[in-house]
């Protein structure tokens, strides 16, 4: 194998018993594999959670040799449009299956970027060529999906992974490539993953660049970052009315790391539930979160809404204090 080849393909499970986690889904694709015979398929759930995995390998299992030829995988939202979509499934679904196979299979990733009109075509391609091609149809929300294709497929929701799957990844790779990880770096990992394997093994290819030794520095140095410590302490600053100091800590933050807003938001929710703080003071502080993170998506000042809510966490001390 390359040197340089991306580790999130070379260890691409190859088969449904590789997959990590989502026992209960994989124990279901095994069953279509052993009855050679599937629905249309919907997968919703998080980026790099192995949505994309389990199709594969569901193709491989069951055409064996010949996956290559009766598996297509289609970016649905194609800048070119809806129609050199509908015109790749047309070529692909032209020529019969090769094989024993009674169908071939089109896997449409990131489905819920099309437009509902864009999305009723691709019922309508589902429904023509429904006989010789099954779908699976890849999302990252279900909702965004309309109803008339949701109701002609077997849903299955992949959730993001736990710590144990992450670890167990993880330690495979690590294994294979002669890599030591540290404690405190398997936690680095997991934290900076957020349940996304993707995110975890680029992470671990990326540190693996500048050390054997896997650290918590050299991952958080690598993924750019900030250590939850330093977040908590930032939020302590602002608890305890040091609002200026507060915000000198985030001056430091975002230029060490290079965060955004929203990395720094998710990283304040986060650390928020390790500060014990009571429950009432909680609510109030999520609730703001969620309206900053918002008004971020919005387009709203990152550097005034990361403020604001520090201003926050100083007002919510302050009131604790009293
Ligand atoms: N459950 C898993 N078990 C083992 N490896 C995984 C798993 N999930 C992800 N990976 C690793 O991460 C890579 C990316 O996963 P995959 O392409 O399946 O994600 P996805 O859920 O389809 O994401 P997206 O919504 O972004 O397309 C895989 O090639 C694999 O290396």
């Amino acid at each position: 194998m390359a040197e340089d080849e991306i580790w999130t393909e070379k260890y691409r499970p190859r088969r449904l018993e590789d997959v990590i986690g989502h026992q209960q889904i994989t124990r279901r694709l095994i069953s279509y594999v052993k009855s050679g015979n599937l629905p249309h398929l919907l997968f919703s759930g998080p980026p790099g959670v192995g949505k994309t995995a389990c199709a594969v390998a569901l193709a491989r299992e069951l055409y064996g040799e010949t996956w290559h030829s009766n598996f297509i995988e289609l970016n649905a939202s194609d800048e070119r449009g809806i129609d050199v979509v509908r015109n790749n499934i047309k070529n692909f679904a032209r020529t019969a299956p090769l094989g024993e196979a009674k169908f071939k299979i089109i896997f449409l990733d990131e489905a819920d970027a099309l437009t509902s009109d864009a999305q009723s075509a691709l019922r309508r391609t589902m429904e023509r060529y429904a006989a010789t091609c099954r779908f699976i149809i890849s999302c990252n929300y279900s909702s965004k999906i309309i109803e008339p294709i949701q109701s002609r497929c077997a849903v299955y929701r992949f959730g993001p992974l736990n710590a144990t799957d992450i670890t167990t990844g993880i330690t495979r790779i690590a294994k294979n490539e002669g890599l030591k990880i540290e404690k405190d770096g398997m936690d680095a990992l997991i934290y900076v993953a957020r349940g996304d394997m993707r995110r975890a093994i680029n992470a671990l290819q990326s540190a693996a660049t500048i050390a054997k030794d896997i650290t918590a520095d050299v991952i958080y140095q690598t993924t750019s970052t900030a250590k939850p410590k330093e977040i908590e302490d930032m939020l302590k600053l602002a608890l305890n009315g040091q609002f200026m100091d507060s915000r000198n800590k985030l001056d430091e933050l975002l230029i060490t790391y290079g965060l955004s807003g929203t990395d720094i938001i998710d990283q304040i929710y986060r650390s928020m539930f390790e500060l014990g703080l009571d429950e009432d003071v909680l609510v109030a502080l999520v609730d703001r979160i969620g309206e900053a993170d918002f008004r971020l998506t919005e387009g709203a000042s990152e550097r005034i809404q990361i403020e604001a809510l520090l201003a926050h966490f100083k007002m919510q001390g302050a009131a604790r204090s009293k």
